[in-house]
């Protein structure tokens, strides 16, 4: 879908630092997520990618540092995980009220957008791995959001299934226009449909266009064709390493990584 609005900033975050008491989680982090863009943040265990992303939800406040947002902003927020107890009988329907929704109709609309439109009555305790996922991507989708932000959203789904997730979340971008921003946990592996990488740990280490997966063969076996079409790597361009705190050490022949 093309719009006027397509790339507008919705929001922009300037030199944000959060500390949990001594630990200095987020260090200096600036950003910005446009609308019709997909912004994949990667980064090791640890690296505030989590608590970056509650900063964007407003769930924390940065110690300082300025966010400017979109007045129109409105946010859909498809969790890592969710533990619901086994015990608690509870079908996809109700689960989705709980977003403050009591209408069928658009219950079923988000369900029919992600593809689970069949799964309205079932108890959520039966669901597979990537059925849940897209329970809660529908459950996302239900505040009409303009940013869709995502901690997660293939975890705990094969392979086959991780792609058609991420068929699915470009599907949806290009459908609504929104704004996109995913957490990976990967290092290696973002799909091609990301059109910027963040990387953090701690600070911003690098960011940019995600390189295409072209003839590397271990990508075709794994993936096959198709799949390794669809896959690319981040090349890591630092000029720096990190002491065991995450602090920068300046070193232009950098073999730590991120
Ligand atoms: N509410 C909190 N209070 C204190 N420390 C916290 C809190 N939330 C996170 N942390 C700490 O902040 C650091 C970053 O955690 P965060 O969950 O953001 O990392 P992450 O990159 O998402 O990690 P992972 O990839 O393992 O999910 C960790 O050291 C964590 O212990």
């Amino acid at each position: 879908m093309t719009s006027p609005h397509q790339h507008e900033p919705l929001i922009r975050l300037d030199q944000v630092n959060l500390k949990f008491g001594q630990n200095h989680v987020l260090q200096d982090i600036s950003a910005e997520l446009h609308r019709g863009c997909i912004t994949t943040l990667i980064g090791p265990n640890g690296a505030g990618k989590t608590t970056l992303v509650r900063v964007v939800l407003g769930l924390l406040k940065p110690t300082n540092g300025t966010i400017w947002q979109e007045q129109d902003l409105r946010i859909g927020y498809m969790p890592q995980k969710l533990h619901i107890d086994k015990t608690f009988p509870l079908t996809v329907e109700r689960f989705l009220r709980t977003a403050q929704c009591k209408d069928t109709q658009k219950m079923l609309s988000v369900l029919t957008d992600v593809g689970a439109e069949k799964l309205l009555k079932q108890s959520i305790h039966n669901l597979s791995g990537g059925e849940m996922q897209r329970v809660l991507l529908a459950r996302a989708l239900l505040r009409d959001p303009n940013l869709l932000v995502l901690d997660e959203p293939v975890q705990g789904v094969d392979i086959n299934g991780q792609l058609e997730l991420y068929n699915l979340i470009t599907r949806i971008r290009d459908e609504r226009g929104c704004g996109v921003l995913m957490v990976s946990h990967d290092l290696h592996l973002v799909m091609a449909a990301t059109d910027h990488v963040v990387c953090i740990n701690h600070h911003v280490c690098c960011s940019g266009h995600p390189e295409q997966v072209t003839n590397d063969p271990s990508f075709t076996e794994l993936f096959g064709i198709k799949g390794s079409e669809q896959l690319a790597v981040y090349s890591h361009h630092h000029n720096h390493r990190h002491n065991d705190h995450g602090d920068i050490i300046h070193d232009h022949d950098c073999k730590g990584g991120c």
